[in-house]
């Protein structure tokens, strides 16, 4: 750990945060990397937007240190950065993306599950359902370039894209882990995967919280493609191209098609889903789990 102005900064944190500010310091290049004179990054504290109005296309960038892990605050402003690019009749895609080295996500954040009070709780899983939702039914084209390790519910980030491309590191584990920390996937994570990998590969993968490494994820089908990892956003804009080939209305109510009846499952039953998490995560037997995953992970670290 390296102590900063009082701080308690972990040295990851620092690495990591050297890599994204390694990211800024490119600024310089971005007409290189598509982005032309004027063309101004936006979006907020945790969630970095670089616009390319030209391809119609914005890469949605996670900065929120150590981990990205999925905070109230990061998952808010994930949503807005979404609900912004939608509207805007500019853009037709989005790479979704790490700005961190190593991790694209490492789910949702367990201090937001451990020892807060049941409204917390309701807020916090009410604020995932949204991000969920927004995402999955999106009329963009969302390609996830997954530049790191994607646990649980980084996974299900993945999986509410369109497509996926893996970076080729044995670090980069992608799926649902969370009967390890003695916990459930929701049902429509459990229908996410059911979707993308099939019955059987799911059922297994989710009792055992199988992480694939990035070969199995790709023979499974978790992911579409894994490529080396200084490949993985430009493999990502070029399966984007392929997708923005295909006109808009027919690729959006196909995509509709597909996937309304399993967001419409969650969305007519949001409040029970939310009172179901909340009396599943304020049980003593699962708060004492989560604190001691936690304690394993910071005793790790
Ligand atoms: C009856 C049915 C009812 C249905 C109800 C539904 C209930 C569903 C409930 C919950 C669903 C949950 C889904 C989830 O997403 S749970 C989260 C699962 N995530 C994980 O298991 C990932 C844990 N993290 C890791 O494996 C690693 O951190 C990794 C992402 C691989 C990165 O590794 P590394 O680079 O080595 O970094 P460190 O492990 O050292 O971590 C750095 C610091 O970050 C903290 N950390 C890590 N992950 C989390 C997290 N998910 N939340 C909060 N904090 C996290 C870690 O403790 C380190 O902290 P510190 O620096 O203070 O030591």
């Amino acid at each position: 750990m390296a102590l900063m102005a009082g701080l308690r900064v972990p040295a990851r944190a620092l690495l990591r945060s050297g890599c994204w500010l390694r990211g800024a310091a490119l600024a310089g290049a971005e007409a290189a990397a598509g982005l032309g004179a004027g063309v101004r990054r936006f979006g907020s504290q945790r969630v970095l937007v670089e616009p390319d109005p030209a391809a119609g296309v914005a890469v949605v960038k996670l900065k929120s240190p150590p981990v990205n892990s999925l905070s109230l605050e990061l998952l808010t402003e994930l949503v807005i950065s979404l609900e912004k690019l939608d509207n805007d009749k500019t853009f037709r895609g989005i790479v979704l993306t790490s700005d961190l080295c190593g991790v694209f996500s490492a789910g949702l954040d367990l201090t937001e599950l451990c020892g807060r009070s049941p409204a917390h709780y309701a807020e916090y899983w009410r604020a995932l359902q949204e991000l969920w939702l927004r995402l999955y039914l999106s009329g963009l084209v969302s390609v996830a370039a997954v530049n790191g390790a994607s646990p649980a519910g980084g996974c299900l980030l993945c999986l509410s894209c369109d497509y996926r491309v893996l970076a080729d590191s044995p670090s980069c584990v992608i799926g649902p882990n969370e009967t390890r920390l003695g916990i459930v996937a929701p049902f429509w994570f459990k229908d996410c995967m059911v979707n993308t990998v099939g019955h059987r590969a799911a059922e297994q993968a989710l009792q055992l919280g199988t992480l694939f490494p990035p070969a199995e994820a790709l023979r499974v089908g978790l992911v579409d493609q894994v490529v080396p990892e200084d490949q993985v956003q430009s493999t990502a804009l070029a399966a984007m191209a392929r997708w923005l080939a295909i006109p808009d209305h027919a690729r959006q109510l196909t995509k509709s098609m597909m996937r309304k009846p399993t967001a419409d499952r969650l969305a007519k039953h949001r409040e029970a889903d939310v009172q179901s998490f909340v009396s599943f995560v304020s049980r003593d037997s699962i708060q004492k789990a989560l604190q001691t995953y936690l304690e394993k992970l910071k005793q790790k670290g």
